[in-house]
């Protein structure tokens, strides 16, 4: 079953209240960077990272949405949205990152994937610094960034992910789908440093189903690997959500009363509650730069 509205937990409560847009008076806290991973594809990753996306832009929050699937580029497919520019033009110093970005539901901004690029380890010293200086010179206040990597272990999905601050590694109830994120924590934690894991367990009949599967990972980790887990929460299987990527539409927009609608604006509020990382800048030059910083990836 689901936790109604009064059996949520403490901290999503006070999350609630704390909802809107940033309104302190002192300089803007920089953004949160969220990775979106899964070991194996087609579980429904990219759903899950515009939906997320979404709900956080609905409470107010100004969020991107980064696609950095670089293979297979779908976010601007489930969002309805065709891209004239991509950060590879950026890279070609054809256009700014400001020219890419393409305005999706409550307000989300989202930067479509650089087509033609494997990984951002490919990219020359030249690439490097214009990557860097495009991100700086954005001058879009930002409060959550969410990257959607692409499937597996690709270097390009581990770069990323040791870049941004959290890492959400979508799961399901599927031998081979829990197998491939043991295989990704694995290799975040072991090779890449990643410290802390959020499993958000997707299309299960019911959170007891989610919490076994959150379970099982937990145990095998705790016993081989060096890595902490936290259960970000589950996403029901909902006709109503299949409806809406059908449609070309967040299920948070269409459908916000739907069972995996209702369970993207819990998470939404769960993330609300994270902590912001403490750089002293505002933009998202530390990411950038964390993420150029980050070693070539090691396959396992
Ligand atoms: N909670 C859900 N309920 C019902 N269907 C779902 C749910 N989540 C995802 N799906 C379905 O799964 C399909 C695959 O989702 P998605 O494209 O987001 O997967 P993915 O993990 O990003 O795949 P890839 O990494 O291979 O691009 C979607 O078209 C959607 O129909």
């Amino acid at each position: 079953m689901w936790p109604s509205e009064s059996e949520r937990a403490p901290e999503d409560q006070a999350a609630g209240l704390r909802l809107g847009g940033y309104s302190g008076t002192g300089p803007r806290p920089p953004p949160k960077v969220i990775a979106v991973a899964s070991g194996k594809g087609g579980v429904g990753k990219t759903t899950v990272s515009v939906n997320l996306s979404t709900a956080i832009a609905q409470t107010g929050r100004k969020t991107l949405l980064l696609d950095g699937d670089m293979g297979l580029a779908n976010v601007d497919v489930l969002l309805g949205l065709t891209p004239a520019w991509n950060l590879s033009h950026v890279l070609e110093g054809r256009c700014s990152l400001e020219d890419t970005l393409l305005e999706g539901p409550a307000g989300l901004m989202v930067v479509p994937a650089a087509s033609g690029k494997k990984n951002m380890a490919e990219l020359t010293p030249a690439e490097n610094a214009g990557i860097v200086r495009a991100f700086s010179e954005l001058r879009r206040e930002i409060d959550v960034l969410i990257v959607d990597t692409a499937a597996g272990i690709a270097d390009s999905v581990t770069t990323l992910s040791a870049a941004s601050q959290e890492v959400v590694v979508v799961v399901t109830n599927d031998p081979a789908s829990i197998t491939d994120a043991y295989a990704l924590i694995k290799v975040l934690s072991r090779d890449h440093g990643v410290q802390r894991i959020q499993v958000l367990a997707n299309q299960v009949a019911n959170l007891g189903e989610a919490r076994e599967i959150y379970a099982g990972l937990e145990r095998v980790s705790e016993r081989f690997l060096d890595v902490t887990l936290a259960f970000v929460g589950a996403v029901p299987y909902d006709d109503w959500l299949k409806t809406a990527v059908r449609r070309q539409k967040p299920v948070v927009e269409l459908y916000p009363g739907s069972p995996s609608a209702l369970a993207f604006q819990a998470i939404a509020r769960r993330i609300e509650a994270w902590v912001p990382p403490t750089a002293a800048r505002g933009h998202l030059e530390f990411f950038v730069e964390r993420l150029l910083q980050q070693p070539q990836g090691v396959a396992a």
